[in-house]
């Protein structure tokens, strides 16, 4: 206090004097609004309140036993005028509980480096440079799941960035961190207990198909199911090392397709190692480039018509249509898979000539004008890469595919490439054990297990060989297929639940943004077309394999 004035010290005395007070008024509103929280603290209070009532209503009963002659003991007849604060010093020690515990946080998140820094006065009135710390205001339960809320500036970014020393700090594992809805200075962190662990091997079931109309099933995580809806997320790239269990889930998913009854394309320009012989029942197995070119003009084709059509009905989507058609004297259209289980081949330009090179080029604009114009019609990319390669899917196809699933990289920009973070570098060695990521946040899952060997034949016999029937009819575009013996799940034709707003401008938030050439209105002078959409140039120069 040296050098100081008798002024400021006075001021001084008086400043911590209120802030004095204002630090009890601000524990004991702590000490109120931790009441709700358990029904037993207010059985607490009431305790506390009868307490001081009945002190008070006592005193002329207490005094009484107070010796009149010593003074001392009599200071304590005034104690009668504190009974009203009995119930307040137990919201006061509640209170500074809860303050404890919020203490605590910020000696975590001091560990753990997140917080910001700003001014603050001290202790003597000088602006000094402080440390913010996320502010602890709230945690929900629901079953295993809590969920903490912090007030906080820090960027949502650096919160998933800490995650893995976040989960070490609450001892749980994080599903999501994200924003309170109305405001980006609340963080919430999505947990469950540390002891809830993810499997390390599940099987597939074809119990497990969902139900909805274009729900997709992969995996599991340390809760539930890991899903997609194709519907409003249309596209799906897994990349994963050799190994890893990226052809697993891609078989896994075309399996649900095919009995969630798709029509579906396969290229495999590996001579059909990929997609073996055996999968021609299901769709076309396509291992020439010039045919992979004509079947991906066609539905780009096909896009385009449906895209006309449904606008000319005023329907959102393929769900919307099919829904209205048979009223409105239409044939129900279908969903379109394509399947690739290594991109690599279909548009690795590297080392080619001209002539090899034009075609590559090709198909890489026909994909990238599906990935960006068919969300809405049902056309869906199924797309299997090993080694990330920016130069292999260019960001204008990568950045309009929602759905990203990655098996563990070793190295981070690979990572990246597929995520837009490291995550996958962090994933155990585990076979199946897959990231997943929609929008911003990304999650570890197992995937299940899916022996198509098994599973295949199961399906032959089961179907009675039905689907092969199918391959052999004339490939028709929402033609009437005869689907009684499918043992299809939808006999009443698919459940579509998924509504979705206007495709104007479709990109999806969390991924970098390269050249993203949106949804593009397609034609303004539009005509109606006939209800039958027929892809009849795909089925002509079908040669099978
Ligand atoms: N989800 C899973 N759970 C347990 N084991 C799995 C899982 N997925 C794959 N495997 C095991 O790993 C093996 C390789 O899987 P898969 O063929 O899918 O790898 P890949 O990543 O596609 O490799 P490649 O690129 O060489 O084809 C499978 O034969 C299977 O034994």
């Amino acid at each position: 206090m040296a050098g100081r004035s008798e002024e400021e010290i006075v001021g001084m005395y008086i400043y911590n004097f209120f802030r004095g007070i204002f630090n009890v008024i601000k524990t004991i509103f702590y000490g109120i609004k931790k009441l709700p929280e358990d029904k037993k603290n207010y059985y607490k209070l009431l305790i506390w309140i009868a307490f001081g009532v009945g002190l008070f209503l006592l005193r002329e009963k207490i005094w009484s036993y107070i010796p009149q002659d010593n003074k001392r003991l009599m200071i304590l007849r005034y104690g009668v005028y504190a009974t009203p604060l009995i119930p307040l010093f137990y919201l006061y020690i509640k209170g500074s509980d809860h303050m404890k515990f919020i203490s605590d946080f910020d000696e975590k998140f001091d560990e753990i480096g997140l917080f910001t820094k700003g001014k603050k006065k001290d202790i003597n009135g000088n602006m000094v440079e402080k440390k913010i710390y996320p502010k602890y205001l709230s945690e929900e339960k629901e079953g295993d799941i809590t969920t903490f809320s912090f007030y906080s500036n820090i960027p949502l970014e650096e919160w998933r960035f800490k995650e893995k020393k976040i989960e070490n700090m609450l001892d749980c594992n994080i599903l999501k961190i994200e924003n309170a809805l109305t405001t980006k200075k609340i963080v919430k962190v999505k947990t469950v207990p540390a002891s809830k662990i993810i499997p390390i091997y599940i099987d597939w079931k074809d119990e497990y198909l969902s139900s909805k109309d274009f729900e997709i099933i992969v995996g599991e995580n340390m809760l539930e199911q890991v899903k997609f809806n194709l519907n409003s997320t249309p596209h799906v790239l897994v990349a994963g090392e050799t190994g890893s269990g990226k052809s697993v889930i891609l078989r896994m998913i075309l399996r649900q397709a095919v009995l969630k009854a798709a029509k579906i394309f396969m290229i495999d320009f590996k001579g059909g190692v990929e997609f073996g012989i055996r999968y021609e029942r299901y769709g076309e197995v396509i291992t020439e480039r010039q045919r992979a070119l004509h079947v991906l003009k066609e539905l780009v084709s096909e896009n385009e018509a449906r895209l006309k059509l449904f606008r000319s009905l005023d329907v959102k989507n393929l769900g919307e249509y099919n829904n209205i058609a048979e009223d409105k004297g239409l044939k129900k259209l279908c969903r379109i898979m394509v399947f690739c289980d290594e991109v690599a081949e279909m548009m690795d330009k590297s080392g080619l000539g001209r002539n090899a090179k034009q075609i590559f080029e090709e198909i890489e604009k026909e994909i990238s004008t599906l990935a960006r114009l068919s969300r809405a019609t049902g056309i869906n990319l199924i797309l299997g890469m090993q080694r990330p390669d920016a130069k292999v899917l260019p960001g204008q196809i990568k950045n309009n595919i929602p759905v990203r699933i990655s098996g563990r990289f070793s190295d981070k920009p690979a990572s990246e490439i597929v995520l837009s973070n490291s995550k996958a570098t962090e994933l155990p060695e585990t076979k199946g054990r897959f990231m997943f990521k929609v929008g911003a946040d990304t999650l570890e899952f197992q995937a299940y297990n899916f022996n198509d060997s098994v599973m295949l034949s199961d399906v032959e016999v089961a179907k009675g060989g039905m689907l092969t029937q199918n391959l052999d009819d004339e490939w028709e575009i929402g033609g009437e297929e005869d689907n009684s013996n499918l043992d299809n799940p939808y006999p009443e034709g698919p459940v579509y639940e998924e509504d979705f707003a206007d495709e104007e401008d479709f990109e999806y938030e969390g991924f970098e943004e390269e050249d993203n050439t949106d949804y593009e209105d397609e034609d303004e002078d539009f005509e109606p077309v006939e209800d039958e959409i027929i892809l009849e140039d795909v089925e002509e120069d079908y040669t099978g394999f």
